[in-house]
């Protein structure tokens, strides 16, 4: 399903791969808009391009391109395939012994999370991955977790294309590594894993440079933009500038899922500063040192900060990413109608809890109309959990036979850290507010506000419980026996937290206290269960990767002034983990909804005249796919 749908042509291909000659050793170097005359199209030579990650393919050069780049005798004589040095990267013998344990003192103490005897198995000289996992044997999974991170990233330092390609065809594997949960672990650990500047940053001491600052970015085009305060980082809570590991990542996921070009995606941190006393005095900590700005001094940075981005690329899409829930909401009011921008906890989360309702309803073998009928308990009513309930709601009110204002319909039971949430709780967010249940003649199942969890599911039988809490084990053994009971012939648990040690349960959990009826995912990947009668209990994942690619890519594509309900909404019904045809689906919501302006060169008419096939082709078609491309002219 990761698979691109299409392959570029080779031309296509030739005229991305067009470089200017400004980029850094550090950043992917920029792409100019059309092939550049005279006898390279690389401007670059000798060691400038070796340490450039985008423009290096190692020991690949030709000839031609050695003799004519100022290469000869900077690189060893033998000249290696694509396909050689990707075997090398993931196939290559053992070359330390299994006992081989070099400690790396340095690297132990900047990381504080991880036991230092295990972590002598992050720095055990590999050169490949069968290597390293022949030398972690035994070790637990985050050790080997994070040396896996290490020499992917070390990879990505320095040949992007090879980097991609290994990520591209191995995406079951690498996911979990260069996202979520090892991501989480990465970002615990940043400052002292931090070697080589990705992405940018900009910070509270930055005030009123921003709109010089952002012409340092080496690329003349960026057409994504994922960017975080490091606020709420996955279920890990305020983690100040480290959180820059989320940003990469999900750009890893677009480069790869939806075949965004290397040279156009742009990682961005705000650093506004951090309450995390514990990063607050460590004092390898690569953020500003003081508390996080709050209040018009906290939106005036970010202010600052999309006026920058705006003027320099007006058509790029930007991401909000694992923002606190109230600078998640009011940033989206604040900037959805003015700039192409959309909160991906927010709103890609939704569309894909929204997929997973359904097919629960699908899985109890009932028509989807029945979803209004489902009893569907919440717990989380932060940024994700408001989301997908605002998302759930309007599904339900297009659904036949539902009152249009809503009035009388809610079929959600939500709690948070305080219990179930009724009328009757003080100082309710607006947002919540909506959920909170009545005492009237409707609320027939005797509960009361701030019940638990557990007393919830006894008296309401729920067909779904939903968990968007960020506390891991919360649905614990007494909460599952009590979903067994549920009227739903397919019990429902979905426990959508990350990373893996803040999910609300496991699917081994689900299928002995539930049954093997159960329908389970998650955030976080699980393996299956045997269920011990032959039958497989299947871990499916719930996370908002499935969708945010295909938001990111049609929003692009599509050139649409703002990202609307509708284009999100037709996003998530059409879910079919093909992000091409999610991408699609969102150009042609930017069409109907008289959005979409076109970019390069196909305009608004176009797309217009596109079928829904076209539209298909033409999104895969625009999907960048690694491969060297040539540095030189053939003539
Ligand atoms: N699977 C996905 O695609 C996906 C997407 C977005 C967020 N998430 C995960 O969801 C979690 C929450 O994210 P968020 O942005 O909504 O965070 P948030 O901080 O905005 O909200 C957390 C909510 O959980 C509630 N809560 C805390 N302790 C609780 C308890 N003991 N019982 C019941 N409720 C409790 C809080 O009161 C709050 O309402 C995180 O772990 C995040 O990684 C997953
Ligand atoms: O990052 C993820 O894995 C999903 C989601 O955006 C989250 O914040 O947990
Ligand atoms: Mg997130």
């Amino acid at each position: 399903m990761w698979r691109h749908a299409a392959r570029r042509s080779s031309a296509q291909i030739r005229r991305s791969g067009v470089m200017s000659s400004s980029s850094s050793p550090a950043a992917p170097a920029a792409a100019a808009g059309a092939a550049v005359p005279g006898p390279c199209i690389v401007h670059k030579r000798g060691t400038d391009i070796l340490h450039d990650p985008w423009f290096n393919k190692d020991t690949a050069f030709p000839m031609t391109e050695r003799d004519r780049l100022g290469l000869r005798g900077l690189l060893p004589p033998r000249v290696m395939s694509f396909e050689q040095q990707y075997d090398r990267f993931s196939e290559s013998t053992p070359s330390t012994s299994p006992n081989f344990r070099p400690r790396d003192h340095l690297i132990s103490a900047a990381l504080p999370n991880v036991a230092c005897d295990a972590l002598a198995a992050c720095c055990v000289a590999v050169n490949s991955f069968r290597s390293l996992e022949h030398n972690t044997r035994g070790e637990p999974d985050t050790i080997v977790a994070l040396a896996k991170w290490r020499i992917l990233n070390r990879l990505h330092d320095r040949n992007e294309t090879l980097y991609y390609r290994v990520l591209i065809d191995n995406i079951k594997d690498f996911a979990p590594i260069i996202y979520t949960p090892t991501v989480g672990l990465v970002c615990e650990n940043y400052s002292g894993l931090f070697r080589r500047p990705r992405g940018m940053y900009f910070s509270a001491k930055d005030k009123g440079e921003m709109m010089s600052m952002i012409y340092n970015w080496p690329a003349e085009k960026v057409d994504m933009i994922v960017v975080t305060d490091g606020s709420r980082i996955l279920g890990l809570g305020d983690l100040g500038v480290q959180g820059i590991g989320i940003p990469i990542g999900k750009l890893d996921v677009y480069v790869a899922a939806a075949g965004i070009n290397p040279q156009k995606v742009l990682p961005i941190m705000l650093d506004v500063g951090t309450n995390n006393t514990k990063l607050l005095e460590d004092k390898l900590y690569l953020g500003l040192r003081q508390p996080r700005l709050e209040g018009e001094e906290y939106l005036s940075v970010v202010d600052e900060f999309m006026e920058a981005v705006h003027a320099r690329w007006p058509k790029a899409v930007v991401q909000f990413e694992d923002f606190q829930m109230k600078w998640a909401f009011e940033t989206l009011q604040r900037y959805r109608n003015r700039f192409c921008m959309f909160n991906d906890d927010v709103q890609g989360t939704a569309g894909v809890a929204l997929a997973g309702l359904l097919g629960a309803v699908r899985a109890q073998g009932r028509p989807l109309s029945d979803f209004t009928k489902q009893k569907i308990v919440v717990v989380g009513a932060g940024s994700a959990g408001i989301g997908v309930l605002n998302m759930a709601k309007q599904a339900m009110l297009r659904m036949p036979g539902i009152n249009r204002s809503g009035e009388g319909h809610n079929q959600f039971w939500v709690l948070d850290k305080d219990g179930l949430i009724t009328k009757s709780r003080k100082g309710l967010d607006p947002a919540v507010a909506r959920y909170a249940r009545g005492f009237g003649p409707e609320e027939v199942q005797d509960l009361h506000e701030g019940a638990s969890l557990v007393e919830v599911v006894r008296k309401l039988k729920p067909h779904v419980l939903l968990g968007l809490s960020g506390v891991g084990g919360i649905f614990n053994e007494e909460v599952l026996k009590a979903m067994k009971e549920s009227d739903s012939p397919r019990p429902a648990i979905f426990a959508m937290s990350n990373p893996t040690t803040k999910a609300e349960c496991t699917p081994e959990d689900v299928f002995k206290y539930v049954g093997d009826n159960a329908v389970f995912a998650s955030g976080s990947p699980f393996s299956n269960v045997t269920l011990g009668n032959g039958r497989q209990g299947y871990a499916n994942q719930a996370n908002n990767m499935y969708l945010f690619p295909g938001i990111g890519l049609g929003a692009l594509l599509s050139g649409a002034r703002h990202i609307t309900d509708g284009m999100l909404q037709s996003a998530a019904e059409c879910i079919r983990h093909i992000t091409a045809r999610v991408g699609a689906a969102v150009v042609r919501a930017a069409v109907d909804e008289d959005l979409a302006e076109g970019r390069c060169d196909v305009d608004a008419r176009d797309l217009k005249s596109m079928t829904e096939a076209d539209t298909v082709d033409f999104v895969a078609r625009k999907m960048w796919y690694p491969i060297y491309s040539p540095l030189v002219n053939d003539k």
